[in-house]
C-alpha cells in the first residue's frame, strides 16, 4: 500500500536545459522538477537521483545545477523561482573539497559561521553532527590524515553547516567500503528527514543505493545517436512502495527496478 503522501510547491525546475561545447550537444533538453513531498505527522525532505552511464553527462548536469556553469540554453530555477546561481546550494564534489592547511574542526567552524541560524551555537552543531557521523575523534586532525569515507562524512558535515536545504552531491557513494557505505547512507536519510524542505541531489552512477535511498530517480542517457543527453525516464520509487523503508532491500520489487533501471541506461 502506498504511503499516504503529496507533492506540493515546486523546489527546483530544470526545463528545456541544453549544454553544447562547440556544436556538440552534451546535454540536450533536459526537463525534470523536484517538489515538496508532504506526509501527514512526518518531517519528510526530498531525495532524487540523476543516474547515468560514464561519459553521460553528469558531471556537467552537477556543475550546472550547482550554478557554477551556465546553460547554452535553457534554466534551472529553485525557491522563489530563482534562476540558481554558485553558493544556493551545499556542494559535495567527488573529491572532497576540504581546506588542506585546517584542521576538519577549523574547516568545520568555517562553514557554521556562514550561517546565521546557528549564531552561538556553531561548536555544539559540530559536536552533534561528528557525534552522529562518527568522526568526533577526527576533528583535530588534518584532511591527508583521514581515510576517504571520514573525509566524504566530514565534506558533508561541511555542506550541512552551511544551512541550505539543498545538498547536491557528486558520487558521493564511490570509493566507499560497505560498511561506511552504510553509514553514509544512513547519515544522508537522516538529513532527509531533518527538515521538511531539505532537499538531497544526487548524481551517480551507483543504481543499487540510488535507488535504496531516493523518492525519485532520474535516467540520463542518449535517445539517439549523436544528440545530447536527456532525462529517459523517471522511477517513482515512492509509487513502487521503495521509499522510506529500511526493509528495502529485500523487497522483491527493489531487484525488479534495479534490473530496469539497468536495461534503461
Ligand atoms: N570542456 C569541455 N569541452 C568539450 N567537451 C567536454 C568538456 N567537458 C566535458 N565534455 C564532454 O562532455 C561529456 C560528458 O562528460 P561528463 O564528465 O559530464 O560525464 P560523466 O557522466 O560525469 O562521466 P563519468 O561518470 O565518467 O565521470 C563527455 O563526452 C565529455 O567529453
Amino acid at each position: 500500500m502506498m504511503t499516504p503522501h503529496s507533492k506540493e510547491q515546486v523546489l527546483l525546475r530544470a526545463e528545456h536545459v541544453c549544454l553544447d561545447y562547440d556544436g556538440y550537444h552534451v546535454l540536450q533538453d533536459i526537463n525534470f522538477s523536484i517538489r515538496n513531498i508532504v506526509r501527514p505527522g512526518v518531517e519528510q525532505g526530498q531525495v532524487v537521483s540523476l543516474l547515468g552511464r560514464s561519459g553521460m553527462g553528469k558531471t556537467q548536469l552537477f556543475r550546472l545545477l550547482a550554478g557554477l556553469q551556465k546553460p547554452t540554453s535553457g534554466t534551472i530555477r529553485i525557491e522563489n523561482d530563482k534562476e540558481v546561481k554558485a553558493g544556493d546550494m551545499g556542494v559535495v564534489f567527488q573529491h572532497y573539497y576540504l581546506f588542506e592547511w585546517k584542521t576538519i574542526y577549523q574547516s568545520l567552524m568555517m562553514a557554521a559561521l556562514q550561517n546565521p541560524a546557528l549564531r552561538g551555537n556553531e561548536q555544539d552543531a559540530i559536536a552533534r553532527w561528528a557525534g552522529a557521523f562518527d568522526i568526533t575523534e577526527s576533528l583535530q586532525k588534518y584532511p591527508q590524515q583521514l581515510s576517504g569515507g571520514q573525509r566524504q562524512r566530514a565534506s558533508i558535515i561541511q555542506q550541512l553547516l552551511k544551512g541550505s536545504n539543498y545538498l547536491l552531491m557528486d558520487e558521493p557513494f564511490s570509493g566507499l567500503d560497505v560498511c561506511v557505505l552504510d553509514k553514509v547512507v544512513d547519515m544522508l536519510l537522516q538529513v532527509s528527514v531533518s527538515n521538511e524542505l531539505k532537499t538531497l541531489i544526487i548524481v551517480s552512477h551507483d543504481i543499487e543505493t540510488c535507488v535504496a535511498i531516493s523518492d525519485t530517480v532520474y535516467i540520463l542517457g542518449k535517445t539517439a545517436e549523436g544528440e545530447g543527453a536527456t532525462i529517459k525516464g523517471e522511477i517513482d520509487l515512492i509509487g513502487r512502495d521503495l521509499a522510506w523503508n529500511t526493509d528495502i532491500r529485500r523487497h522483491p520489487a527493489f531487484r525488479d527496478t534495479l534490473e530496469e533501471i539497468k536495461a534503461g541506461l
